[in-house]
Order: structure tokens, then C-alpha cells, then sequence
């Protein structure tokens, strides 16, 4: 590890011990960290370059659906403990730890991280870092990014530490997780700034006993990295076994279920289905393989590119299921997608399995109407060129086909028998393997998932039926109960 003399944090405007914390980038991570530090005690600004987010959110607004953000947002603004502004002169003045929280999406047309976001963040902070402080990296990065955003700190602002202090939250749990993590990574480069970070996390370790790693800036970065690449690895590994199930009509749900008791392998990030998406797993992998090559060690990687493919196979997968179930074309068949987000309890669409194979049916020629409880906006920008519904009852009304894609709550409190009489017919792909497959069958869908045979349905359906035809079905079906 390497040391350093400077006296991190020296001419502090800490008040009673407790250092001002300051957050650059107020996006999922960004916001998510600023409202929790507040509650945790910290006076804390926040910037953004996006001045309408900055406005929305001082006005108490979450620009995004995370659950139980707004709430904190507001009560910590009424607090007074937490700010936001466009000024990184004024964040410089206030802060004596400054979280840098800014995008590294997935460069166009490549698969390295885009750090121009972080280098314009450090960029517009350094000049005004006029005192000793701790500039500590959240977002996620390859790795080497910190010694070199150290290095710049060194020429542009002598006096200034930098940490990096990677982040693992989940959207959908992010003020849970943020609140009370699994474990806290602290990438230092001396004492005085692993001192800070632990005052910092304190709120957290003290009540949680919350595991620290200690490490360098490297190994900090990696450990992101690798955590998301293994999971990553977890959900297509049980994806490959789902297209080796299709090919001996096996169960792949009930594989997951025999392999989850096995301790050693456990059952989380097991679920089969369409596949991972969002804003992370997908271009973590890319960039961390990206990254191997430039080091000289792809060959140590090449299984990330294995598994992104099983990844995107699975999107093809659902296509040519639906495609099944209308008979052979997509050309002209009204289909009902339901779910647009990359994961229920979130509005985010970035790299979403739903709104992928949504775009995937259209441009086979379907008729694509999406319903999502919470991401029909997003959605709406993201894919203009689809049609979007207002309620699952919309979206499956005169479908040929019926697609799920991200298990929300609210699908499985669906009634089978209510949509039956909307649809035009009656299959139902459950992509994230959600459904009760007997409620529906018993309503007279057929009920098809990947990675396990089709199951027709229990009893046959009604609407399409000449009413003569119901009657003796009906009657057939009360005497065979
Ligand atoms: N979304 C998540 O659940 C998690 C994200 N991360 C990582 O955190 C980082 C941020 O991710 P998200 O919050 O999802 O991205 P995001 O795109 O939602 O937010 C990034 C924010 O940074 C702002 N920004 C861009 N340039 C800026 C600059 N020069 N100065 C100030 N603000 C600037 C943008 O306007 C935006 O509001 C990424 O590296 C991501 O991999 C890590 C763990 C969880
Ligand atoms: O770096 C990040 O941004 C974050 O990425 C993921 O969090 P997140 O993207 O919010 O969502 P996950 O719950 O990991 O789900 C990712 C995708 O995998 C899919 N998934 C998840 C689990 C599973 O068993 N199967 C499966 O297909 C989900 O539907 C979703 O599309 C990680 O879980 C976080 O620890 C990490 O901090």
C-alpha cells in the first residue's frame, strides 16, 4: 500500500468531529448516497451538471422510482442537512469528503468504460480545492483509473487525497443497501485517509459491525469488477443449463431449485429467464474484459465474453418462443409485452432485457404494445417506436401473444380468467419464470417459459369459442372436476 505525508482533511470545516460531506453526480448511486449520508447525520451538498435534476431534487423530487427515496429526500431537506447546487466553486468551499459519483457508461460502439465524466468532474473541482480534503471515487471503474486520477490530483490540487470506496448497491434495495451494506471496500492510499473513511462509515459499522476491507487503490477497483462479473457469471451459467433443459424438454426451474440447496452454491442470482440488463452488470463485464486485454490478460477473461453472449441469447430465445406461439411469423401479430424495466422496483431502462426483446418483436414485424407500472416514461424515450399501454388489461387486449418481462409484483396479481376474455389468444411466455403456471393453465392459457417444456392449458380457453362450443366444453370440463 502506498503512504503518503499529506495531511488529508487538514483546515477542515468539520462541526462536532463530523466531516461535510459533498456528492459529485446526483444519478441513481449519486442521490442514493447523498440522501443516505444526510440521514446518517452529514451535512451534505450535492452537484450535478444536470441543472433540471439539481432543481427536482432540491425541490424534494427523486428524478428516478427508487423506493423510499423520496421520503428521506424530503425529511433531510426539511432538516437543513442536505443541499444541492450547480456550483463546484461552492462544493469545493463546503466539503471536506467529496464522493465523486458520476456516470462510466459503456463507450458507443466499444467495449471500454467512458471516463470523460470523471475527468470532467475532477476537471471542474480541482481548481477550487483550496484546503486538504479527500476526494473519494464511488463509481465504477477499470482498473488503474484511481492512481491516475491520484496523479492528477497531485499536479492540480496538491494537498488533496484520493480514495476510491466502490459501491455494490442494488436498484430497487439502494437505501436499504446503502444503509446497511453487505461490507464497505476502502481503496487507500495512507492511513489518514482510511482514518476519514471509517469516520465517515461509522454511523454504519457501529451499529452493523460492518465487515472493511482495507486495500489499495487496485484492489478496491477490482473487487467491484470482479463482484459483478461473478454475478454476472451466475445468472448465464443457469441460463446455459436452461438451453441445454430445451433441448431434452428438462425443467430448468426445478434444476435451480435442486442446485440452490446446495449450500456451497446457494440460490441467489440463480433465477433463470430473459437475462441480466441495467445499467451495470452489462457494461461492467464489457469493460472489465476490455480492460484485461490492454493489461495483457484477456486470456484470463475470455469467459465474460461467454457469458455475455449466453446473456443476449436469451433475448433471441424469447423472440423465437413468441414467434412459436403465433405460428410461424411474427409479421403483423399483435403481441403484449409486459414489463419494460431491466428489474421490478425500478424505472430504470438502461440495457433492458424487456425493452430489448420488446424492439427485438417489432423489428420482426409484431405489433408491440408494452405496459410497465413504473418505466413507461423512460421506456417512452428510450423506444418511441413503440406503442405503450396504460395497464396489463391494455397491452393483452386483442394480443396474438402475451410476453413477460420483468416479474413486478403487481403480474402475478393478474386474473388469468379477465385477460383471457381480452386476448385475441391465449399464450402466455413467462420470461422470468414468475407466473403460477396452474392459475393460468386452469384459465385456460397455455403456459410457455424458457428452459422448460410448454404446458397447454388445464382446461381449454373460453373466448375464442362459438358460444354452442363453450357450452359443451363447459360441460365436458364440469364433469371431468
Ligand atoms: N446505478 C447503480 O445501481 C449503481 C451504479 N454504480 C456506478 O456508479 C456510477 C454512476 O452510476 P449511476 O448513478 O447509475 O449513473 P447515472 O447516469 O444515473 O448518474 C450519473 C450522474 O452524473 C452526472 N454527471 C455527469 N458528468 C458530471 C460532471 N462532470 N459533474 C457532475 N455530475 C456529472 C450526470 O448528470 C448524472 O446525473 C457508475 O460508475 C456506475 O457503474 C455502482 C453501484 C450501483
Ligand atoms: O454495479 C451496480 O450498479 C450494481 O449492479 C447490480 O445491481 P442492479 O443492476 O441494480 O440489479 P441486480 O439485482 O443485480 O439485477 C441485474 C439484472 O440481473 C437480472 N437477474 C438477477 C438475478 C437473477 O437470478 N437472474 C437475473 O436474471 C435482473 O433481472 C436484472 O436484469 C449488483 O447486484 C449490485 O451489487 C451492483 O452494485
Amino acid at each position: 500500500m502506498r503512504t503518503s505525508t499529506k495531511q488529508v482533511g487538514s483546515g477542515t470545516n468539520a462541526t462536532a468531529g463530523r466531516p461535510r460531506l459533498t456528492v459529485i453526480g446526483t444519478g441513481y448511486l449519486g442521490a442514493t448516497h447523498a440522501v443516505c449520508m444526510a440521514q446518517l447525520g452529514f451535512d451534505v451538498l450535492a452537484v450535478d451538471v444536470d441543472t433540471t435534476k439539481i432543481e427536482r431534487l432540491a425541490a424534494g423530487e427523486v428524478p428516478f422510482f427508487e423506493p423510499g427515496l423520496d421520503e428521506l429526500l424530503q425529511a433531510n431537506l426539511a432538516a437543513g442537512r442536505l443541499r444541492f447546487t450547480s456550483s463546484f466553486e461552492e462544493v469545493a468551499r463546503f466539503g471536506d469528503v467529496h464522493f465523486l459519483c458520476v456516470g462510466t457508461p459503456q463507450l458507443p460502439g466499444r467495449q471500454n468504460a467512458d471516463l470523460s465524466y470523471l475527468h470532467a468532474a475532477v476537471t471542474a473541482l480541482a481548481p477550487h480545492l483550496r484546503r486538504g480534503s479527500l476526494v473519494v471515487g464511488k463509481s465504477t471503474v477499470p482498473v488503474g483509473t484511481a492512481a491516475a486520477l491520484a496523479d492528477r490530483l497531485a499536479v492540480e490540487a496538491p494537498g488533496v487525497e484520493l480514495a476510491w470506496n466502490p459501491e455494490f448497491l442494488r436498484e430497487g434495495f439502494a437505501v436499504e443497501d446503502t444503509l446497511r451494506p453487505d461490507r464497505l471496500v476502502f481503496g487507500v492510499a495512507s492511513t489518514p485517509a482510511e482514518t476519514i473513511l471509517r469516520s465517515v462509515y461509522a454511523p454504519i459499522t457501529n451499529q452493523y459491525e460492518t465487515p472493511v476491507i482495507v486495500a489499495d487503490f487496485a484492489t478496491a477497483e477490482l473487487v467491484k469488477v470482479a463482484a459483478n462479473s461473478f454475478l454476472a457469471t451466475k445468472i448465464s451459467y443457469i441460463n446455459a443449463m436452461a438451453e441445454v433443459c430445451e433441448a431434452v424438454d428438462a425443467d430448468v426451474t426445478t434444476l435451480a431449485q435442486a442446485l440452490s440447496l446446495d449450500e456451497r452454491i446457494g440460490g441467489k442470482f440463480l433465477r433463470p429467464g430473459v437475462g441480466f440488463g441495467g445499467g451495470c452488470l452489462p457494461k461492467d463485464i464489457r469493460a472489465f474484459r476490455a480492460r484485461a486485454d490492454e493489461l495483457g490478460v484477456g486470456h484470463s477473461l475470455t469467459f465474460l465474453s461467454e457469458v455475455d453472449e449466453i446473456n443476449l441469447r436469451r433475448r433471441d430465445r424469447i423472440v423465437q418462443l413468441a414467434r412459436t406461439a403465433v405460428g410461424g411469423s411474427l409479421a403483423g401479430q399483435p403481441v403484449a409485452v409486459l414489463g419494460a424495466s431491466f428489474k421490478p422496483n425500478s424505472d430504470d431502462v438502461r440495457d433492458s432485457p424487456a425493452l430489448a426483446v420488446a424492439a427485438l418483436l417489432d423489428g420482426a414485424g409484431a405489433t408491440v404494445t408494452v405496459y410497465d407500472p413504473m418505466a413507461l416514461d423512460n421506456a417512452r424515450r428510450a423506444r418511441p417506436e413503440l406503442t405503450y399501454a396504460t395497464s396489463a388489461a391494455e397491452a393483452v387486449s386483442g394480443a396474438k401473444a402475451t410476453v413477460l418481462l420483468t416479474e413486478w409484483a403487481e403480474f402475478g396479481e393478474l386474473d388469468p380468467a379477465e385477460l383471457a376474455t381480452l386476448a385475441a389468444a391465449h399464450t402466455i411466455i413467462d420470461a422470468r419464470h414468475t407466473l403460477d403456471s396452474a392459475r393460468w393453465r386452469a384459465a385456460g392459457w397455455t403456459y410457455v417459459s424458457p428452459g422448460r417444456p410448454a404446458m397447454t392449458p388445464a382446461v381449454p380457453a373460453q373466448p375464442d369459442v362459438e358460444p354452442l362450443q363453450r357450452q359443451v366444453q363447459e360441460a365436458f370440463a364440469a364433469r371431468a372436476a
